[in-house]
């Protein structure tokens, strides 16, 4: 790597100093300064090959400076580190030409990494300044996401790095976890923000009318079509057509959007003029594609081509920190709509952080919701939410217990990343869990059977002497008529 001069800008003296460190020991030149008037002197003398600055600084906002720093001297990356984690600052920060966002706290191998890339790349593509697009830069509250959890921090660079583009984008979650929400706020704040956005939900319209509500019909096209029809496709010209539940489009439809999205140019159903398709495209599902590719129910080639950026909104039991911040921004929407305004007691916060959560963030919604229109006391306490749980709390077993073999799997696996130091399992992983489902599978298999193999291996699918092979290297004891001992515990268990 070769070395460079990198100009570091905190009013924190602890991070200029390990950033120092860092750097030099990396084999660069590092200057630091605690003001941004300085920065800026330097940036003016010339000085540097790289930025890193804070945001909030004694006598001025770097994000303010930006601008200025990238008209001035356009090749100069800027890498912007900030504690202000929300979307709104990634948002603006990359929009104002910073070559990256980095949320504190940061681990100091990705900032090395960040800073081998940004002076590799040296940008002279650097997006220009966008200061004022939208004059006044917005009030934190009126941007749309709440959450500033490390999942929600790596949604909002995505996000952010992707707003100036017109890139296809396919957004996965649990149903309720802002999928909709995510794709409106890359449609409002992207470069399309003057056209219109249209949502299309594959699972609420009838399979058969697909095809006409996305592409519109002509006159006579099928029996009821009486008239010309526009689709969405139409209606979203210059704007973002979000095609909501992607994977319950039927396989005709998929065909059809495949080909526009290859050629660029679609047809009405019953029409023979192509009109050119000027759409951003925003896919979303809470279904497995790929596993609906396998079962032969999603193209894998239009996969492919709406995948090319995602963006996984994760469930809200694995971000409790957002819990507390949702709820009051929830009972503070209520109050707006002209409900009496009302605030969450300590154990209140407690009891919401601990629950799972099932319908996600709506869940949450309609519970404040709810909560702002019932309760008669100003101050939420804890049982009042208690009474209110679509679903019991279930203790741990009874998640373990509940839902589908994949979750019960998947919150076993987790519990085992975590009682990892570094949250990273010793080699061999795979085969390891491979052999933990095998084991049980076909203990239970054989216990139904009564200990009969031929049986078992009926039931298996399995050739007789697979199952007898797997039978020997689990090392699985089969009694006739009982249970099977097992030899050897867990191998993933902890
Ligand atoms: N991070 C968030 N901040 C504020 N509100 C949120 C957030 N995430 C979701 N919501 C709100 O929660 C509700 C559900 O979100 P949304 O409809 O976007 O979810 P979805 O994933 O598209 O759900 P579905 O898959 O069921 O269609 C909406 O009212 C949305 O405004």
């Amino acid at each position: 790597m070769e070395p460079a001069t990198i100009l570091v800008a905190d009013d924190d003296r602890s991070i200029c100093t390990v950033l120092h460190q860092a750097l030099s020991r990396a084999g660069h030149t590092v200057r630091t300064t605690g003001t941004a008037a300085s920065l800026w002197r330097m940036v003016e003398d010339g000085d540097g090959d790289l930025v890193i600055t804070d945001v909030v600084m004694p006598d001025e906002n770097a994000l303010d400076l930006l601008p200025r720093i990238k008209r001035l001297r356009p090749n100069l990356p800027v890498i912007v580190m900030t504690a202000q984690k929300t979307l709104l600052t990634a948002v603006k920060a990359t929009e104002r030409g910073a070559f990256e966002y980095l949320p504190k706290p940061f681990d100091l191998n990705e900032l090395l990494r960040i800073v081998q890339r940004a002076l590799n790349t040296r940008r002279g593509d650097a997006p220009p300044p966008a200061l004022d697009q939208r004059g006044q830069p917005q009030a934190e509250e009126e941007m749309p996401l709440v959450g500033r959890s490390p999942s929600m921090q790596e949604v909002y660079r995505v996000m952010a790095r992707i707003m100036g583009t017109d890139l296809t984008v396919m957004i996965t979650g649990e149903s309720g976890t802002g999928k909709e929400l995510v794709a409106r706020a890359l449609h409002d704040y992207g470069k399309r923000r003057g056209g219109p956005f249209v949502a299309i939900n594959m699972a609420a319209i009838p399979r058969d009318l697909i095809e006409s509500e996305m592409f519109g019909h002509e006159k006579g096209a099928f029996t009821g079509a009486a008239q010309r029809k526009t689709g969405r496709f139409e209606q979203a010209q210059g704007g973002t057509l979000f095609l909501d539940e992607i994977g319950d489009m039927p396989l005709d439809a998929q065909t059809r959007l495949l080909r526009v999205l290859q050629e660029g140019e679609f047809t009405t159903v019953g029409g023979r003029t192509p009109i050119r398709a000027d759409v951003r495209i925003i896919a979303a599902t809470h279904r497995d594609l790929r596993q609906l590719i396998q079962q032969g129910l999603f193209r894998e080639d239009l996969f492919y081509r709406l995948n090319v950026v995602p963006v996984r909104l994760p469930p809200l039991r694995e971000r409790r920190e957002d819990i507390a911040d949702l709820a009051r921004h929830f009972l503070k929407l209520a109050c707006d709509q002209g409900l009496p305004l009302k605030t969450l007691s300590a154990d209140a916060i407690e009891v919401l952080t601990a629950y799972h959560w099932p319908g996600n963030v709506r869940e949450l919604e309609n519970l404040m919701r709810r909560l702002a229109a019932l309760s008669a006391e100003d101050v939420i306490y804890r049982p009042d939410i208690e009474g209110e749980f679509a679903e019991p709390m279930p203790a741990d077993d009874d998640r373990r217990r509940g839902g589908s073999l994949g979750e019960a799997i998947d919150f076993h696996l987790a519990e085992y990343f975590d009682a990892h130091d570094d949250g990273l399992p010793p080699a061999g992983l795979y085969d390891r869990i491979l052999r933990e489902v095998e084991r049980p599978l076909i203990e239970r298999t054989l216990v139904a059977t009564r200990g009969n193999q031929i049986k078992a291996a009926q039931v298996l699918g399995l050739n007789r002497n697979t199952l007898r092979k797997k039978i020997r290297d689990l090392s699985i004891e089969v009694t006739r008529g009982g249970e099977p001992t097992r030899i050897g515990g867990s191998v993933a268990g902890r």
